[in-house]
């Protein structure tokens, strides 16, 4: 067995492997609590073990997206070992927005990560492509970094739209975004009938609509955008199913819901072993 993961393994690393042969672009493993866990001392705890299941330097970047009571004690806890991130924003700059937190706000807390258009907020909040966009240009202005979540419901993959779903919200979340601020950005590709199911997507499947993504920032920013943006996988993603995923040439690392809650599984997904990428 050869780790020849991007970052540092070195004790299974072979000599003559590199650390950037296999991973064009670094790895990047995320967890996502939603409105979890119940208390603050259930964070604490979690918060805890995540961080113990990082030894050493981690052979990816690893970040943790939190409810916002949370953010200051999880962020006390895990220090430098991970990123630790906000679930959503508003996108203004203070006012009558009551219940609203804002880009300044988080950063003044030294929060520079947040998600945007996540699959349950499209739904459940009815945010729109056009409310996504004014939450990423705002994230980006305020030189924050946004993983901005798109994919497709059931129905739209059954219609064998799920190309054309994900060119859409990729346009429109990153309208007016500039190549300059890609850097910025993460995009996580999860299919809405995967997240929470137990049906995670098939490496094959997952693959094909990374590629189309990829080709579709290459489009719009030029291929070395294109190369260097990082692409995640959400959806029922486990410590059975990571490795496999994380095989594929244009999968970078995952958005985890569900198996960020225990830190074994959280734990052993932050520690994918993959033996090659495949094409
Ligand atoms: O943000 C995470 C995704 O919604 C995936 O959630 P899940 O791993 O529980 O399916």
């Amino acid at each position: 067995f050869v780790n020849k993961q991007f970052g540092v393994r070195s004790s299974l690393l072979e000599s003559s492997t590199t650390t950037t042969e296999l991973f064009a672009r670094k790895p990047f493993i995320t967890g996502n609590w939603k409105l979890n866990p119940q208390s603050k001392s259930e964070a604490v705890d979690l918060a805890r073990g995540i961080a113990d299941s990082i030894t050493g330097e981690s052979p990816s970047d690893v970040a943790l997206f939190v409810p916002f009571p949370y953010l200051e004690t999880v962020q006390g806890i895990v220090g430098d070992k991970l990123i630790v991130g906000a679930e959503m924003i508003t996108p203004e700059i203070n006012g009558a927005f009551t219940g609203g937190v804002s880009p300044c706000m988080l950063k003044s807390m030294g929060i520079e990560w947040a998600l945007a258009g996540h699959s349950e907020r499209r739904t459940l909040n009815k945010e729109s492509d056009e409310d996504i966009n004014k939450q990423c240009k705002m994230l980006v202005e305020e030189g924050m970094n946004v993983v901005l979540c798109i994919g497709e419901s059931l129905d739209e993959f059954e219609k064998d739209l799920v190309d054309a779903v994900c060119e859409i919200q990729l346009k429109k979340g990153l309208s007016e975004i500039g190549a300059d601020q890609m850097s910025q950005v993460t995009i996580a590709y999860e299919p809405v009938w995967a997240i929470g199911t137990g049906k995670v997507a098939t490496p094959e499947i997952a693959q094909s609509v990374h590629k189309s993504i990829r080709s579709i920032t290459d489009k719009m920013y030029g291929s070395s955008v294109a190369e260097s943006t990082r692409i995640l996988y959400g959806g029922s993603v486990s410590p059975g199913s990571v490795d496999g995923l994380l095989e594929k040439p244009d999968i970078d690392g995952a958005l985890v819901g569900g198996a960020s809650l225990d830190t074994t599984s959280f734990g052993r997904i932050i520690n994918f072993e993959v033996a090659e990428v495949l094409a």
